[in-house]
């Protein structure tokens, strides 16, 4: 899929689907069937409009691409999103940006889409605009709860990764870069490799999880993961997210590594002794060996 910033995107008959999509969850991937463009925008426009509302995101925009790219979706075209853009009136956005710049014939949007300076565009101004057809997709319902970015972060942010799953349709995952620690991993039989949380994006809420670890040779392996603060230790490290890559061996740190996330196994404790720590990490690798086999 080609990735276009909006300035140097060409106009052509476009079925077009709009909005942010972070996550790119089900609710989103009704209203981008059918389109072969995504139009998104970076960074979250909240971020330039109201920087003390901004969300920790779900992903980053390679994510993003990577996603709505396995879609099947042809282009996807990204409006850097700055104090300009957002003073342009809802008819600019549409005379300028959807049909202009991109020459959309169809447009789809989710049924709470809004645009222009103040979000004052309305979907109703859209179904009406005769120069494309326009699908406004109703918000996608499941067990009674909107599928909604925020409801994903809030599931996500408390350690329900496994039901956010469903919702985003593949596992959460956080991708980084290998960072040293205090080297007591390796000492306690439990090497970790470390990823420092990225600001401004949703990590796990503190516990171990079953995940599976991608490294950049594209070998996926089972791996146990605690994210927070190690209470048994009083390191001063502040939060990690650590993964032990069960029956692996090697030098990882400098490396980009993704880490997804499957199930959550427990909390983050302080043990009686390191003995008893050890303990149930060794549990928690047999649970984790045993989720990651269950989903690969
Ligand atoms: C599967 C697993 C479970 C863990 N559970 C806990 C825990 O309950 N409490 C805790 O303080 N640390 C826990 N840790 C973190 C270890 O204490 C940590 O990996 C160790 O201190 C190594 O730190 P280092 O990477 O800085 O060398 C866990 C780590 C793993 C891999
Ligand atoms: N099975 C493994 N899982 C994770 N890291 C491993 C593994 N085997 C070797 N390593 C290496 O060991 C490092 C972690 O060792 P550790 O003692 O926890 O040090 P640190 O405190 O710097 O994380 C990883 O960054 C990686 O380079």
């Amino acid at each position: 899929m080609k990735v276009t910033h909006l300035p140097d995107a060409e106009p052509r008959e476009r079925r077009v689907a709009v909005g942010m999509f972070d996550g790119v969850h089900r609710g989103h991937r009704e209203v981008i069937a059918g389109a072969d463009t995504v139009l998104t925008f970076d960074p979250h426009p909240s971020s330039v409009v109201a920087p003390h509302a901004v969300p920790p995101l779900l992903t980053t925009l390679e994510r993003k691409a990577e996603l709505v790219g396995g879609l099947g979706i042809q282009e996807l075209v990204v409006i850097p999103f700055d104090r300009d853009f957002a003073s342009r009136s809802a008819a600019s956005f549409v005379d300028d940006v959807l049909v202009g710049a991109l020459g959309a014939t169809h447009v789809s949007v989710g049924e709470n889409f809004a645009y222009g300076h103040k979000a004052q565009g309305t979907t109703a101004q859209l179904e009406a605009d005769p120069r494309f057809e326009t699908r406004v997709v109703p918000l996608l319902e499941v067990g009674d709860e909107i599928v909604s970015s925020s409801h994903i972060r809030g599931l996500i942010l408390g350690g329900a990764v496994r039901y956010a799953d469903q919702l985003l349709v593949e596992p959460f995952v956080l991708d980084g870069e290998v960072s040293h620690g205090e080297k007591r991993g390796r000492t306690l039989g439990f090497p970790t490799a470390n990823l420092v949380p990225p600001d401004g994006y949703v990590v796990p809420g503190h516990g171990v999880y079953a995940c599976r670890v991608r490294l950049p040779d594209g070998s996926w392996h089972a791996a146990a993961t605690n994210v927070g603060v190690r209470p048994q230790f009083e390191t001063g490290l502040g939060e990690l997210i650590e993964a032990y890559l069960i029956d692996f061996s090697g030098d990882l740190y400098g490396q980009r590594i993704r880490v997804e996330f499957l199930e959550r196994l427990r909390g983050e404790k302080r043990f009686d002794s390191v003995e008893a720590l050890v303990e149930q990490m060794h549990a928690d690798v047999d649970r984790a060996r045993d989720v990651a086999a269950q989903r690969s």
